[in-house]
């Protein structure tokens, strides 16, 4: 405990991610929004172009934390908490409204960063989607075989994808993006569509990618699945962060909520909240920029050094 009392925290640092909010304007057929937008202009405009009065959405604010290497983080939340969201702003397919994230390595995100093809196979779209992430044509003809195998399709490999079922198709974008071995995994609940089989032979992959040194994101509403592959876990709720802990105790309180939730014990599930947003330690992430090497030009130097060689020449 000592010893790690002593790690700097920031020494491992895979992905920092600095007060981030993302908002959208989305078009809202409330008619109490309608009501709301009185002004003459906006409703005359709204007649002309029959478009809804547009409302802001929240999908995350003031998100902070820092994730390190060799931890398996769990994203938990209800549905439209959050957590997608971050995943696609730690992959940088989106750009946050304001704030920051910095990832030491590009991040790899489950179905997206491997381009796929639905009339192709299986197979071709393992040599497809390792070139795609960067590896070479011999790198991608060696990850096949591991990747065939990690996926355990069977025959349906040489199948088009377009014929494959969800889980399948998840089954096949988990094995083919762990092929390039990299260092920042997001996942968005690949895992939930797989058998006790797969389950088992993903668990071991992703504890390889750990071992490796890498962080893994996994996005799931299961806290059991957040407590039997996660080391920590992140709880969203309407874009804010509740609890960013060890997994078991979040998803433990998780739990808790949830069941409050379901049973329509809405003073409970407040509580359960409050307590867990007094309790946390609030994280404020500093990220310092590079700083541009100061900038000399010879009419600055020369001056300065012919007065210095004048000196000298006096002493
Ligand atoms: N492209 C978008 N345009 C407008 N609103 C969006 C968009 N993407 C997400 N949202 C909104 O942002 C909020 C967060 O959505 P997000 O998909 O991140 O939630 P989630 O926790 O992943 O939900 P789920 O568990 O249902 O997948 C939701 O209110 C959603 O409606």
């Amino acid at each position: 405990m000592a010893e790690l009392d002593q790690v700097d925290p920031f020494a491992h640092a895979t992905v920092a991610v600095q007060d981030v909010h993302v908002r959208y304007r989305v078009p809202s057929t409330d008619a109490a929004e309608r009501r709301r937008h009185t002004n003459p202009i906006s409703r005359a405009a709204r007649a002309v172009l029959g478009n809804d009065p547009k409302v802001l959405v929240r999908a995350l604010s003031g998100i902070s934390f820092v994730a390190r290497s060799g931890e398996q983080i769990g994203l938990v939340g209800q549905n439209g908490s959050g957590k997608s969201t971050l995943l696609r702003i730690i992959a940088g397919l989106e750009n946050p409204a304001k704030g920051k994230v910095l990832a030491e390595s590009t991040p790899v995100l489950i179905g997206v960063n491997a381009a796929l093809v639905p009339d192709l196979s299986g197979e071709e779209n393992i040599r497809l989607g390792c070139l795609a992430m960067g590896l070479s044509p011999e790198q991608a003809e060696a990850a096949i075989p591991e990747v065939k195998e990690l996926a355990g399709l069977g025959k349906s490999i040489f199948l088009p994808m377009k014929t494959y079922s969800s889980g399948m198709g998840a089954r096949l974008r988990f094995a083919i993006a762990t092929a390039a071995n990299p260092h920042i995994l997001l996942i968005d609940e690949a895992l939930a569509t797989g058998d006790a089989a797969f389950r088992e032979r993903s668990e071991a992959r992703m504890q390889g990618l750990r071992d490796g040194a890498g962080t893994v994101f996994l996005v799931s509403h299961a806290a059991q699945t957040i407590e039997e592959t996660c080391t920590r876990a992140i709880w969203l709720n309407h874009g804010r962060l509740v609890l960013d802990g060890p997994a078991e105790d979040v998803a433990l309180r998780y739990r808790k909520w949830a069941w409050a939730v379901a049973k329509d014990k809405p003073d409970e599930a407040r509580t359960i909240i409050e307590r867990a947003f007094a309790e946390r330690e609030q994280t404020y992430v500093h990220v310092e920029e590079p700083k541009a090497p100061r900038q000399y030009n010879a009419r600055h130097v020369r001056p300065q050094s012919a007065a210095r060689r004048q000196d000298k020449g006096k002493s």
